[in-house]
């Protein structure tokens, strides 16, 4: 540290000062954590150099021919022990080679933005892939020696040959000619592997780096004789110029096995941030059975990265497709990612997007919309979960699906819809609308038919983010609960403040209520009499719905929580105005009263899905008897 005395005594001010030798090897070393890296930055770096030699063509600044044949080759030698990768772009001049190469982190391609930033007015940032200058020495992860040979696109510029072993010494003179033995313009890398990367030397290896990174590169790239890269992805193109077919082959492309989407968004973007994409709505298999992962993010066409957890919301995860953006810079790191700006403004910019895209499909053909809807139904209600923003949007053009009653077959409806379809006959006395529902409509058959026999709609919430759902419905509607149909008795799931008179007198009530406490002998259930309408069933097991939904909302989770760990607890209603319930009480032989309760009690439980095991099989026995 130099350091200088300060005009206040005993304080001193300093520069730090950086040697090259102790800051090389940590850049070999942590530059990037994956070593395969080191082929896409140098491909990247012949891309963009033949990029540049267009740009200065099209600026009329070279004259030379372009050739027909603008690729970047890359080749290996198993012998030699290199791989070399080649293009036909602006090459170096021997100066260039040592101002650009030499002074790590000073980036030409920063430098050449500048340089022609005012030329015309249109320089192309985002077809330039450098930023940083650093790109480069990646070559040094996997190679104990470094050769470049190039000839810069001046014809005055002769052939120059520059080696670098990693170490903070070079060496640059002349060459003769290019290592295709011709002396014509460009670049070649040429790196001599270490031992340790001798796994680089492969076909198999390269190719899946190549494709992995290169596939939509925007210069072809040949290996081994063939083009490895669709130089011209859909993202690329302007969304009038596309057919439904040509998102659908682009999918394919993207996932070869998958089943055609059920739509797609083309992005595009320049302000205040540069993005192209297309996302895709995948069909999705029985509820959560998906992967994540599927969104490819890449800058200038160079593939980055699949995990993408912090450029997009976590709701639309669930979406395929690729998201183009020079703003995220290639070198990503976690916790840039997290705390760049453009990356949260990307990241809003999509859900509404998403948002958008959705309200246009259901406005445009709200049929089409429906058939999807258990499909999309998915991404909507983690969105509205997930994202004040998105909910805002989504209130309008999520669905609720009811169940069919009575040969009515099921529809769909919007909040609002569904809330004025109900009201009128479904406000309770606090006037809260309640709405039902049931999370399968054959195991719960039976509670929804009582429900339909009472005018009462029931929606159906089959899908397991259903209770995350109604949960949120819940806090963001006014004046509105989600009861599922077992929860309760009618009478009070929906409670009006009409009591059903009973039958039965305050004694009898009593009688029952032990009758039934004695002869099931189950300390888990909680036995009440209720008045209810004498065309119910005797009796009816109910869940309440508080604990329960908290168990589903944990389940999902799959977290150990507080709530999935409690026990099941039902109630049993017994119906005092059925005619059953007055025969038990009138039945004096003992015996014959219990079976009497006993098969009320199953017949509850059949219809519930609960008898099963020695239980069913006593109740087949017992009721065999009867006949
Ligand atoms: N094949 C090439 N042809 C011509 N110039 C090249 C070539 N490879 C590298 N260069 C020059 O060397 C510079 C430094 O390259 P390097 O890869 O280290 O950084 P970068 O590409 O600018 O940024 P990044 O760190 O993002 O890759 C480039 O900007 C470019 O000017």
């Amino acid at each position: 540290m130099e350091a200088v005395q300060n005009e206040k005594e005993g304080t001193k001010r300093g520069q730090i000062s950086i040697h090259t030798e102790n800051i090389f090897p940590i850049i070999k070393k942590f530059l990037y954590s994956d070593h395969e890296i080191f082929l896409r930055e140098l491909v990247s770096n012949a891309v963009d150099a033949t990029q540049k030699l267009k740009k200065l063509a099209s600026y009329g600044e070279y004259n030379g021919e372009l050739g027909d044949d603008l690729k970047v080759t890359v080749a290996f030698d198993k012998e030699a022990k290199t791989i070399t990768i080649s293009d036909r772009g602006i090459g170096m001049s021997a100066d260039e080679i040592q101002k650009y190469i030499n002074q790590i982190a000073f980036s030409g391609a920063t430098e050449f933005i500048e340089k022609y930033k005012d030329k015309s007015g249109q320089v192309d940032e985002k077809a330039i892939i450098g930023h940083f200058g650093l790109g480069f020495y990646s070559a040094f992860m996997v190679a104990k020696e470094v050769e470049i040979i190039s000839k810069s696109y001046r014809d005055e510029e002769p052939i120059s040959r520059w080696v670098c072993d990693g170490s903070t010494e070079f060496e640059i003179g002349p060459a003769e000619s290019r290592v295709s033995g011709g002396t014509e313009r460009g670049t070649d890398v040429v790196l001599h592997i270490a031992e340790d990367s001798e796994e680089f030397l492969d076909e198999y290896r390269l190719r899946g780096i190549l494709e992995k990174y290169g596939k939509f590169l925007p210069i072809p790239i040949e290996f081994d004789g063939k083009v490895v890269n669709n130089t011209t992805p859909i993202w690329t193109k302007a969304p009038s110029d596309l057919t439904d077919d040509d998102y659908k082959n682009f999918y394919r492309e993207l996932y070869p096995m998958s089943e055609e989407p059920l739509f797609w968004i083309h992005l595009n973007v320049d302000y205040p941030f540069n993005l192209t994409g297309v996302l895709y709505f995948p069909k999705l298999k029985d509820g959560f059975q998906f992967k994540r992962e599927k969104i490819q993010l890449y800058s200038r066409q160079v593939f980055i990265t699949d995990e993408v957890k912090d450029v997009v919301p976590d709701f639309l995860m669930l979406l395929h497709g690729v998201i183009d953006s020079p703003d995220i810079p290639l070198n990503v790191s976690r916790s840039f990612l997290q705390t760049d700006s453009n990356v949260k403004k990307i990241n809003s910019y999509i859900t509404r997007k998403v948002a958008d895209k959705l309200n246009d499909l259901f406005k445009a053909d709200r049929a089409a919309y429906e058939a999807k809807f258990d499909d999309i139904g998915l991404f909507v209600k983690y969105g509205i979960l997930s994202d004040d923003k998105f909910y805002e949007k989504a209130k309008d053009f999520v669905l609720l699906k009811n169940t069919e009653a009575n040969g009515t077959p099921s529809r769909y409806f919007t909040l609002n819809e569904y809330r004025e379809h109900v009201q009128a006959n479904q406000t309770d006395k606090s006037e809260t609308v309640v709405m039902l529902y049931a999370t399968n409509a054959q195991q719960q058959h039976g509670y929804i038919e009582s429900a339909h026999r009472r005018g009462y709609d029931v929606l159906l919430m089959d899908t397991q983010i259903d209770a995350h759902f109604i949960n949120a419905l819940e806090y963001k509607l006014e004046k509105t609960s989600f009861k599922r149909v077992d929860a309760d008795t009618l009478d009070k799931l929906i409670d009006k403040g009409l009591n059903t008179e009973s039958v039965l007198s305050e004694e009898d009530r009593t009688k029952l209520k032990d009758l039934f406490e004695q002869t099931l002998d189950n300390k888990s259930l909680a036995i009440s009499i209720e008045s209810m309408p004498a065309d119910e069933l005797p009796v009816t097991i109910t869940m309440p719905e508080f604990i329960r939904r908290m168990k589903d909302m944990s389940a999902l989770s799959g977290e150990q929580s507080f709530y999935g760990s409690l026990p099941v607890s039902y109630n049993v209603a017994v119906n005092a105005n059925h005619p059953l319930t007055s025969k038990i009480l009138s039945t004096t032989d003992a015996e014959a009263q219990k079976t009497l309760v006993k098969q009320v009690y199953d017949l509850a439980l059949l219809s519930q899905n609960m008898l099963t095991g020695a239980d069913l099989t006593a109740f087949v026995r017992r009721s065999v008897a009867q006949l």
